[in-house]
């Protein structure tokens, strides 16, 4: 290991991870913990596929990660906030330095693609009139944006004539509006086909790396998370049971994430990480 006396200060940030959780547990309304005991690391620039069938608690996890969820124990750290003890007013801050991406991509349909990516300053701005109260620094960020993510030219156009590929690029746009610390993209690409899923996540392992930040995605196509990410780690019945390196993982090693869950045992019948799209598994999605 590298003494950090003699790393520079760049160095040292991404040594540092900007999401930590310890033996962290979950459990609604009293009920067993759906999250049980999770330990997870995030470092800055790399991008993070969670995996686990249906209920297994990535979407728990990831609202845990910004206060959403109701955290029984344990602790989470997240760009230096710590999200089970927030001070006040510190909830906000966070959230405004998280961005979020959704399977259905949440625009405001009738909105212009512009005005649907200005919505990301609102989460630090606070409340301003959505149709004249963005400054032109801030439209000028959101038009280099919508260049960045490939759709300047839609720019004027509603959210809702664009195709669901175009809307994710969008909600990404949205979310770097925010200048993030970390992205968390729940399920990013399960309303798409796999040729528009490809280009989605090669956009946000490109913002991972290019922004530093770290970015965790779920989903629910293997092959996706073995081509696409630079780390796995996989819920079971709300433990984690799988982390490592992509690059040592396939899907017999992932199997166990999805025992008992018979639409993705069936998938993984012959399947080696070579192949590039496994039907039983993508027809899931
Ligand atoms: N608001 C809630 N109230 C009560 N139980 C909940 C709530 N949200 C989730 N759960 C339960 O927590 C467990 C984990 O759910 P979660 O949505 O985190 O799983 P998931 O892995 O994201 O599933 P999916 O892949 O289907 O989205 C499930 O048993 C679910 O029923």
């Amino acid at each position: 290991m590298i003494d950090p006396a003699l790393m520079t200060t760049a160095e040292l940030r991404q040594a540092l991870p900007l999401v930590t959780a310890r033996d962290l547990r979950v459990a609604y309304d009293g009920g067993p913990n759906v999250l049980d005991g999770v330990d997870l690391d995030l470092f800055p620039g790399e991008m993070v596929a969670l995996l686990g069938s249906s209920g297994s608690g990535k979407s728990t996890l990831m609202r845990s990660l910004t206060g959403f969820a109701p955290v029984s124990g344990g602790q989470v750290r997240v760009a230096g906030h710590d999200v089970t003890n927030l001070r006040r007013g510190e909830l906000r801050t966070l959230r405004s330095e998280v961005g979020q991406v959704f399977q259905q991509f949440n625009l405001i349909p009738r909105m212009s693609v512009l005005t649907n990516v200005l919505t990301g300053a609102l989460h630090s701005a606070g409340p301003i009139n959505v149709a004249y109260g963005f400054t032109s620094a801030h439209r000028k960020r959101a038009l280099e944006l919508l260049d960045r993510v490939g759709i300047a030219h839609k720019a004027k156009d509603p959210a809702r004539s664009l195709s669901g590929g175009q809307q994710q690029r969008v909600a990404i746009a949205r979310a770097l509006m925010q200048q993030p610390k970390l992205i968390l993209a729940d399920e990013p690409v399960a309303s798409l086909d796999p040729k528009l899923a490809d280009s989605v996540l090669e956009l946000l392992r490109e913002i991972a790396v290019q922004d530093g930040i770290p970015v965790l995605v779920s989903l629910h196509v293997l092959p996706l998370a073995l081509t696409h990410t630079d780390r796995i780690v996989g819920l079971r019945h709300g433990e984690m049971i799988v982390s490592g390196r992509t690059v040592d993982l396939d899907a017999a090693k992932l199997a166990p994430l999805y025992s008992d869950d018979v639409d993705h045992a069936d998938g993984f019948e012959g399947y080696t990480a070579s192949e590039e799209v496994t039907p039983n598994v993508h027809a899931s999605a």
